[in-house]
């Protein structure tokens, strides 16, 4: 829900409840006079009913309003934390795999929708020997590792480009509006990043480095989108081939 909606909900729902339990709070007590008047023969009193209204009104009416509006809100903030569950890893907090998906193909249809961008990138990542750091230093220095790297790209790439982890030490980042060059510049600027960032181990720090595979493409779809994914899974392949700690750039076909 955004904020405009959300703040439109509480104004009509404080309204709709004030009119609403003014209303309730008039009939009830014509009727408890009434009631009152047959039981016990108490004569009918308009003065009497309204100072009753005004005084069940004004305790009554912003109480509940408060209440119920505070309960919707509770509502609304619970269902953001859900979609944020379902959408997020968590460990590292960027998008899990089957949101990334989705999200591209929006993003991407955002994009090549406006006619003047010809270009975007698609990145997959995956750390490199990353086992042996498991290996060596433990699964927890691990997930330290893998949290850093997110860092690293959660600061690099902000919207509407999109990070996501594919899974285990492999993730992606699509560039919705990117040239060829960009590309490359945002491949070294991530290797020098990750070059440079050391975490910390039982027994002291150590470093680590990523291969990066890039497809050039445009266009959307499903149809594309899995074509880039394959590209750039090829072009990752051919880094790692050639020594890691390294990227490929190709085109799509
Ligand atoms: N710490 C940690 N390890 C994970 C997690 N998910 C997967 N792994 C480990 O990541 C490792 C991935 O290793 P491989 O796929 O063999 O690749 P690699 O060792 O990085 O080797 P190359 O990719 O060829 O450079 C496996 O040992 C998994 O157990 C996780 O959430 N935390």
């Amino acid at each position: 829900m955004t904020p405009v909606v959300r703040h439109l909900l509480r104004t009509l729902g404080r309204a709709g409840l004030v009119s609403f339990l003014t209303v309730s709070a008039i009939l009830i007590s014509i009727v408890l006079d009434v009631v009152l008047a047959s039981l016990f023969g108490f004569t009918l009193d308009i003065q009497r009913d309204v100072f009753m209204i005004i005084v069940i009104a004004s305790i009554v009416t912003p109480v509940l309003s408060w209440y119920l509006v505070g309960l919707l809100l509770r509502v609304d903030t619970m269902e953001q934390k859900m979609t944020r569950l379902a959408s997020t890893d968590s460990l590292t907090l960027v998008k899990n795999r089957g949101y990334f998906h989705k999200i591209s193909l929006k993003a991407l249809q955002h994009k090549f929708s406006m006619k003047d961008v010809p270009m975007a990138a698609f990145f997959v990542l995956d750390l490199d020997s990353f086992k042996e750091i498991n290996d060596a230093h433990g699964h927890l220095c691990g997930d330290r590792v893998l949290v850093k790297f997110a860092d690293i790209l959660r600061a690099l790439f902000k919207k509407p480009n999109v990070v996501g982890r594919l899974g285990g030490d492999e993730f992606a980042v699509l560039l919705t509006n990117a040239t060829e060059q960009d590309a490359h510049q945002f491949a070294q600027e991530i290797l020098n990043q990750v070059r440079k960032t050391l975490v910390d181990t039982e027994s002291g720090q150590t470093s680590f480095t990523v291969s990066i595979g890039i497809a050039m493409f445009s266009g959307y779809g499903e149809q594309t989108f899995e074509k880039a994914f394959k590209v750039a899974d090829k072009a990752l392949y051919q880094a790692k081939g050639s020594g890691r700690d390294e990227y490929v750039v190709l085109p799509l076909d």
